[in-house]
Protein backbone atom coordinates (compact mmCIF):
# COMPACT_ATOMS: atom_id res chain seq x y z
CA UNK A 1 0.00 0.00 0.00
CA UNK A 2 1.43 3.42 -0.65
CA UNK A 3 1.34 5.62 1.99
CA UNK A 4 2.43 9.34 2.07
CA UNK A 5 5.03 9.11 4.96
CA UNK A 6 7.20 5.88 4.07
CA UNK A 7 9.81 5.28 6.67
CA UNK A 8 8.88 5.88 10.16
CA UNK A 9 11.05 6.29 12.97
CA UNK A 10 9.38 4.82 16.52
CA UNK A 11 10.34 5.84 19.80
CA UNK A 12 9.14 3.23 22.55
CA UNK A 13 8.82 3.88 25.88
CA UNK A 14 11.05 1.52 28.13
CA UNK A 15 8.90 2.46 31.31
CA UNK A 16 5.96 1.02 29.48
CA UNK A 17 8.06 -2.35 29.32
CA UNK A 18 7.76 -2.77 33.05
CA UNK A 19 5.54 -5.42 33.90
CA UNK A 20 2.38 -5.09 36.39
CA UNK A 21 4.57 -7.18 39.03
CA UNK A 22 7.48 -4.33 38.63
CA UNK A 23 9.55 -6.60 36.83
CA UNK A 24 11.08 -4.51 34.64
CA UNK A 25 10.19 -6.51 31.49
CA UNK A 26 6.45 -7.61 30.43
CA UNK A 27 6.46 -10.48 28.15
CA UNK A 28 3.12 -9.67 26.84
CA UNK A 29 4.10 -5.65 26.00
CA UNK A 30 6.90 -6.80 24.25
CA UNK A 31 4.73 -9.36 22.38
CA UNK A 32 2.20 -6.57 21.54
CA UNK A 33 4.70 -4.16 20.08
CA UNK A 34 6.31 -6.96 18.40
CA UNK A 35 3.15 -7.70 16.60
CA UNK A 36 1.84 -3.74 16.08
CA UNK A 37 5.46 -3.08 14.26
CA UNK A 38 4.84 -6.40 12.57
CA UNK A 39 1.79 -4.84 11.40
CA UNK A 40 3.42 -1.99 9.79
CA UNK A 41 5.91 -3.43 7.79
CA UNK A 42 2.81 -5.63 6.51
CA UNK A 43 1.62 -2.47 5.54
CA UNK A 44 4.28 -0.97 3.57
CA UNK A 45 6.14 1.07 5.96
CA UNK A 46 9.71 0.93 6.41
CA UNK A 47 10.65 0.82 10.55
CA UNK A 48 13.50 1.93 12.47
CA UNK A 49 13.22 2.19 16.10
CA UNK A 50 14.48 3.65 19.30
CA UNK A 51 13.53 2.27 22.61
CA UNK A 52 14.21 4.19 25.98
CA UNK A 53 15.91 2.72 29.13
CA UNK A 54 13.37 4.43 31.85
CA UNK A 55 12.48 0.84 32.90
CA UNK A 56 15.65 0.01 34.37
CA UNK A 57 17.73 3.39 35.04
CA UNK A 58 17.05 7.10 33.88
CA UNK A 59 21.20 8.49 34.33
CA UNK A 60 20.02 12.14 35.11
CA UNK A 61 17.99 10.62 38.18
CA UNK A 62 20.57 8.94 39.69
CA UNK A 63 23.22 11.16 38.52
CA UNK A 64 21.55 13.82 40.58
CA UNK A 65 20.76 11.11 43.50
CA UNK A 66 24.84 11.48 43.91
CA UNK A 67 25.80 8.07 44.23
CA UNK A 68 27.28 7.67 41.26
CA UNK A 69 28.79 9.88 38.59
CA UNK A 70 25.80 11.21 36.09
CA UNK A 71 27.82 10.30 32.83
CA UNK A 72 28.21 6.45 34.37
CA UNK A 73 24.80 6.42 35.61
CA UNK A 74 24.44 7.37 31.28
CA UNK A 75 26.44 4.54 30.23
CA UNK A 76 24.22 2.16 32.14
CA UNK A 77 21.56 3.84 30.81
CA UNK A 78 22.32 3.01 27.08
CA UNK A 79 22.93 -0.56 28.35
CA UNK A 80 19.87 -0.81 29.54
CA UNK A 81 18.33 0.57 26.11
CA UNK A 82 20.37 -1.96 24.79
CA UNK A 83 18.99 -4.90 26.58
CA UNK A 84 15.64 -3.40 25.53
CA UNK A 85 16.52 -3.69 22.33
CA UNK A 86 17.72 -6.91 21.80
CA UNK A 87 14.38 -8.12 23.79
CA UNK A 88 12.50 -6.28 21.08
CA UNK A 89 14.48 -7.85 18.32
CA UNK A 90 14.07 -11.07 19.94
CA UNK A 91 10.23 -10.84 20.18
CA UNK A 92 9.89 -9.66 16.22
CA UNK A 93 12.32 -12.51 14.60
CA UNK A 94 10.10 -15.38 17.49
CA UNK A 95 6.99 -13.59 15.35
CA UNK A 96 8.94 -14.03 11.71
CA UNK A 97 9.71 -10.46 11.73
CA UNK A 98 13.09 -10.09 10.25
CA UNK A 99 14.42 -7.20 12.47
CA UNK A 100 18.66 -6.62 13.14
CA UNK A 101 19.81 -4.39 15.99
CA UNK A 102 22.20 -1.50 15.72
CA UNK A 103 23.76 -0.70 18.49
CA UNK A 104 25.51 3.35 18.87
CA UNK A 105 27.88 1.33 21.79
CA UNK A 106 29.80 -0.90 19.80
CA UNK A 107 29.20 -4.79 21.48
CA UNK A 108 30.06 -6.70 18.76
CA UNK A 109 29.32 -10.43 20.39
CA UNK A 110 25.85 -9.24 20.58
CA UNK A 111 24.88 -6.94 17.92
CA UNK A 112 25.97 -5.00 15.04
CA UNK A 113 27.45 -1.68 15.83
CA UNK A 114 25.66 0.94 14.56
CA UNK A 115 26.46 2.64 11.24
CA UNK A 116 24.46 4.94 8.43
CA UNK A 117 24.67 2.81 5.32
CA UNK A 118 24.26 -0.62 7.34
CA UNK A 119 21.11 0.47 8.84
CA UNK A 120 19.59 2.00 5.39
CA UNK A 121 20.22 -1.43 3.79
CA UNK A 122 18.41 -3.04 6.15
CA UNK A 123 15.38 -0.91 6.25
CA UNK A 124 15.35 -0.96 2.30
CA UNK A 125 15.55 -4.92 2.76
CA UNK A 126 12.20 -4.57 5.08
CA UNK A 127 13.58 -5.17 8.39
CA UNK A 128 12.76 -3.90 11.49
CA UNK A 129 16.03 -1.64 12.43
CA UNK A 130 16.33 -1.33 16.29
CA UNK A 131 18.50 1.60 17.20
CA UNK A 132 20.15 0.66 20.81
CA UNK A 133 22.52 2.87 22.87
CA UNK A 134 20.85 6.37 22.23
CA UNK A 135 23.41 8.37 20.46
CA UNK A 136 26.10 6.59 22.52
CA UNK A 137 26.92 9.75 24.50
CA UNK A 138 25.82 10.54 28.06
CA UNK A 139 23.68 13.74 28.91
CA UNK A 140 21.47 13.11 25.87
CA UNK A 141 18.38 10.70 25.93
CA UNK A 142 16.79 8.72 24.01
CA UNK A 143 14.16 11.37 22.41
CA UNK A 144 17.21 13.41 20.88
CA UNK A 145 18.75 9.80 19.20
CA UNK A 146 15.26 8.75 17.76
CA UNK A 147 15.40 12.58 16.33
CA UNK A 148 18.96 12.02 15.11
CA UNK A 149 18.47 8.89 13.75
CA UNK A 150 15.35 9.90 11.96
CA UNK A 151 17.39 12.78 10.55
CA UNK A 152 20.03 10.87 9.61
CA UNK A 153 18.32 7.61 8.28
CA UNK A 154 15.99 10.14 6.10
CA UNK A 155 12.58 9.12 7.93
CA UNK A 156 9.34 11.05 6.81
CA UNK A 157 8.61 11.54 10.77
CA UNK A 158 9.22 10.07 14.58
CA UNK A 159 6.23 8.66 15.89
CA UNK A 160 6.39 8.90 19.67
CA UNK A 161 4.22 6.27 20.47
CA UNK A 162 3.27 6.54 24.38
CA UNK A 163 1.42 6.37 27.48
CA UNK A 164 -0.86 9.48 26.76
CA UNK A 165 -2.27 10.08 23.37
CA UNK A 166 -0.83 13.06 22.44
CA UNK A 167 0.57 16.47 22.81
CA UNK A 168 -1.33 18.26 25.97
CA UNK A 169 -0.69 22.00 27.69
CA UNK A 170 0.37 20.10 30.33
CA UNK A 171 1.49 16.05 31.52
CA UNK A 172 -2.20 15.08 31.75
CA UNK A 173 -0.68 12.51 34.10
CA UNK A 174 -0.68 14.89 37.14
CA UNK A 175 -3.17 17.74 35.75
CA UNK A 176 -6.04 16.73 34.53
CA UNK A 177 -7.80 19.94 33.50
CA UNK A 178 -4.99 19.59 30.93
CA UNK A 179 -6.34 20.03 26.96
CA UNK A 180 -4.76 17.93 23.85
CA UNK A 181 -3.43 19.78 20.94
CA UNK A 182 -4.24 17.80 17.24
CA UNK A 183 -1.50 19.59 15.95
CA UNK A 184 1.10 22.47 17.05
CA UNK A 185 4.57 24.13 16.28
CA UNK A 186 8.10 22.69 17.34
CA UNK A 187 8.36 26.55 18.21
CA UNK A 188 4.96 26.35 20.53
CA UNK A 189 6.38 22.76 21.73
CA UNK A 190 9.74 24.58 22.76
CA UNK A 191 8.05 27.85 24.07
CA UNK A 192 5.35 26.19 26.24
CA UNK A 193 8.26 23.63 27.36
CA UNK A 194 6.22 20.67 26.84
CA UNK A 195 7.95 17.89 28.43
CA UNK A 196 6.31 15.01 26.34
CA UNK A 197 9.80 15.07 24.81
CA UNK A 198 12.99 16.74 25.64
CA UNK A 199 13.89 20.46 24.77
CA UNK A 200 17.00 19.45 22.84
CA UNK A 201 14.95 16.76 20.87
CA UNK A 202 11.95 19.13 19.61
CA UNK A 203 14.86 21.91 19.05
CA UNK A 204 16.89 19.13 16.60
CA UNK A 205 13.26 18.51 14.94
CA UNK A 206 12.59 21.92 14.15
CA UNK A 207 16.38 22.85 12.88
CA UNK A 208 15.68 19.87 10.42
CA UNK A 209 11.88 20.25 9.85
CA UNK A 210 10.64 16.70 11.01
CA UNK A 211 7.35 16.18 11.77
CA UNK A 212 7.01 14.04 15.55
CA UNK A 213 3.87 12.31 15.57
CA UNK A 214 2.66 11.99 19.56
CA UNK A 215 0.02 8.69 20.20
CA UNK A 216 -1.05 6.01 22.59
CA UNK A 217 1.07 2.82 22.09
CA UNK A 218 -1.61 0.80 24.37
CA UNK A 219 -3.84 -1.81 22.36
CA UNK A 220 -3.99 -3.97 19.64
CA UNK A 221 -2.66 -2.08 16.44
CA UNK A 222 -1.80 1.27 17.91
CA UNK A 223 1.04 1.99 16.36
CA UNK A 224 -0.47 0.88 12.36
CA UNK A 225 -3.23 2.67 13.52
CA UNK A 226 -2.15 6.09 14.23
CA UNK A 227 0.43 5.66 11.11
CA UNK A 228 -2.88 5.22 8.87
CA UNK A 229 -4.77 7.72 10.76
CA UNK A 230 -7.57 5.61 12.30
CA UNK A 231 -6.54 6.58 15.74
CA UNK A 232 -5.94 9.95 16.99
CA UNK A 233 -2.61 11.73 17.70
CA UNK A 234 -0.66 15.14 17.73
CA UNK A 235 0.97 16.44 15.08
CA UNK A 236 3.93 18.73 15.91
CA UNK A 237 5.02 20.03 12.67
CA UNK A 238 7.48 22.97 11.33
N1 LIG B 1 2.62 18.27 27.76
C1 LIG B 1 2.56 16.93 27.80
N2 LIG B 1 1.77 16.27 26.92
C2 LIG B 1 1.72 14.93 26.93
N3 LIG B 1 2.42 14.16 27.79
C3 LIG B 1 3.24 14.76 28.67
C4 LIG B 1 3.34 16.18 28.71
N4 LIG B 1 4.23 16.51 29.68
C5 LIG B 1 4.66 15.37 30.21
N5 LIG B 1 4.07 14.30 29.62
C6 LIG B 1 4.34 12.91 30.00
O1 LIG B 1 5.37 12.42 29.13
C7 LIG B 1 5.23 11.02 29.06
C8 LIG B 1 5.89 10.56 27.78
O2 LIG B 1 7.14 10.25 28.03
P1 LIG B 1 7.52 8.67 28.15
O3 LIG B 1 7.57 8.30 29.57
O4 LIG B 1 6.71 7.88 27.22
O5 LIG B 1 8.84 8.68 27.45
P2 LIG B 1 10.29 8.67 27.84
O6 LIG B 1 10.46 9.28 29.16
O7 LIG B 1 10.94 9.31 26.68
O8 LIG B 1 10.59 7.12 27.78
P3 LIG B 1 11.33 6.18 28.81
O9 LIG B 1 10.28 5.63 29.66
O10 LIG B 1 11.93 5.14 28.00
O11 LIG B 1 12.35 7.00 29.47
C9 LIG B 1 3.75 10.78 29.04
O12 LIG B 1 3.42 9.56 29.63
C10 LIG B 1 3.17 11.96 29.82
O13 LIG B 1 2.71 11.58 31.12
O1 LIG C 1 21.97 9.14 23.88
C1 LIG C 1 21.71 8.72 25.03
C2 LIG C 1 20.52 8.05 25.34
C3 LIG C 1 20.28 7.60 26.60
N1 LIG C 1 21.21 7.80 27.58
C4 LIG C 1 20.99 7.29 28.94
O2 LIG C 1 20.05 6.19 28.94
C5 LIG C 1 18.95 6.48 29.79
C6 LIG C 1 17.70 5.85 29.27
O3 LIG C 1 17.17 6.58 28.17
P1 LIG C 1 15.74 7.34 28.29
O4 LIG C 1 15.67 8.21 27.10
O5 LIG C 1 15.76 8.15 29.57
O6 LIG C 1 14.72 6.27 28.32
C7 LIG C 1 18.93 8.00 29.85
O7 LIG C 1 18.22 8.47 30.99
C8 LIG C 1 20.41 8.32 29.89
O8 LIG C 1 20.90 8.07 31.17
C9 LIG C 1 22.37 8.49 27.29
O9 LIG C 1 23.22 8.71 28.17
N2 LIG C 1 22.60 8.92 26.01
Amino acid sequence: MAHAMKRILVKLSGEALIAPDGYWLNPQTLTQLASDLGQAVAQGFEIAVVIGGGNVIRGAKVGAAGWIDRATADSMGMLATIMNSIALESALEDRGISARTLSAVAMPSVCETYARQPALHHLRKGRVVVLGGGTGNPFFTTDTAAVLRAIELKCDAVLKATQVDGVYSADPKRDPSATRFDVLSHDEAIQRDLKVMDTAAFALARENRLPIIVGSAHGEGAITAILTGRAKATRVTP
